[in-house]
């Protein structure tokens, strides 16, 4: 493994302790000697720039504590993430989450909002364009003026994204982005998310429960043991978009291994 691609992870190692039964060491005070939670175990990954990398795993294994560390806003026990070959040390402004839910500021409109990810930018009118560019690109123009409370679900995760794209990261991070839309919703907005990445071309790391979401966005599916989490699969996926499983025999097929491999007999 390099240093060359964008997001190298080396040997991580994540244990929390369990604060209810917390015992030290006393030589090592930094040593948990007993009732810890081993999360995540000898994680070793390598993502590269621009790529869409789609985390899957069972509830509990540690998708998000995977995503939290990625983004530098928790620490491993042990290991490393190193961005552009620089060893991550905390959260960084070239990084921005798109929270699970309800990310929006509920007294701000979706102008205010998207103006968020803005704040910094000197020239007034050029912020102003930006911000109607992005509300456009998730089709929410005639929603400037709305609250949060005004849209519907789809409605909402859209002007989060817009939010999230008007900052220009360098990678995004979605932690379960669609979860609470109805089907139609979490099908458009699934389209929505794969034609951002080919227009964008950023960096996304997905964590998700949904074998299909994974499989028909991701440049490169992770596919994480139980708890404590290690490496069961990272592959690049090589397939043509927009995908179909009905048309695509290898990716059929590599959907019944995934569902196997999650301790599903039978993809249905
Ligand atoms: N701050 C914390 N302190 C102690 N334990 C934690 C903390 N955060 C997470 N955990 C534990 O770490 C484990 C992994 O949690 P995490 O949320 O990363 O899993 P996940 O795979 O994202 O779960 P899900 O799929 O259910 O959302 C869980 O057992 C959880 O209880």
């Amino acid at each position: 493994m390099t240093d060359m691609g964008h997001i190298v992870i080396k040997n991580l190692r994540k244990e929390y302790i369990d604060r209810r039964h917390k015992r030290r060491s006393k030589d090592e005070p930094n040593e948990c000697i007993g009732d810890c939670v081993l999360v995540l175990d000898n994680i070793n990954l390598e993502f590269c720039e621009g790529e869409m990398v789609t985390i899957l795993g069972p509830s509990g294994c540690g998708k998000s504590t995977l995503l939290r560390i990625i983004a530098g806003f928790d620490k491993p026990t042990a290991g490393s993430v190193v961005i552009n070959g620089e060893t991550l040390t905390g959260p960084s402004s070239d990084h921005i989450f798109v929270f699970q839910h309800n990310a929006l500021l509920p007294w701000m409109t979706v102008q205010e909002n998207v103006a968020l990810g803005l704040r910094g930018m000197e020239d007034k009118e050029m912020m102003k364009e930006q911000i109607q560019e992005h509300i456009e690109l998730v089709e929410l123009e005639g929603f400037e003026n709305h609250y949060p409370y005004q849209l519907s679900g789809g409605m909402q995760r859209r002007a989060e994204l817009a939010r999230a794209l008007a900052v220009n990261p360098d990678t995004l991070f979605m932690d379960e982005p669609f979860t609470g839309l109805d089907f139609l919703a979490h099908m458009k907005m699934r389209e929505e998310v794969v034609n951002m990445h080919e227009y964008f071309e950023k960096t996304i790391l997905v964590v998700t429960h949904d074998i299909d979401d994974a499989l028909i966005m991701g440049d490169r599916i992770v596919v994480l043991s139980g708890r404590p989490a290690h490496v069961k699969l990272s592959e690049k996926l090589d397939f043509p978009r927009p995908r179909s499983f009905v048309k695509n025999t290898e990716l059929s097929k590599l959907r019944d291994e995934v569902y196997l491999m999650l301790g599903v007999n039978y993809a249905v």
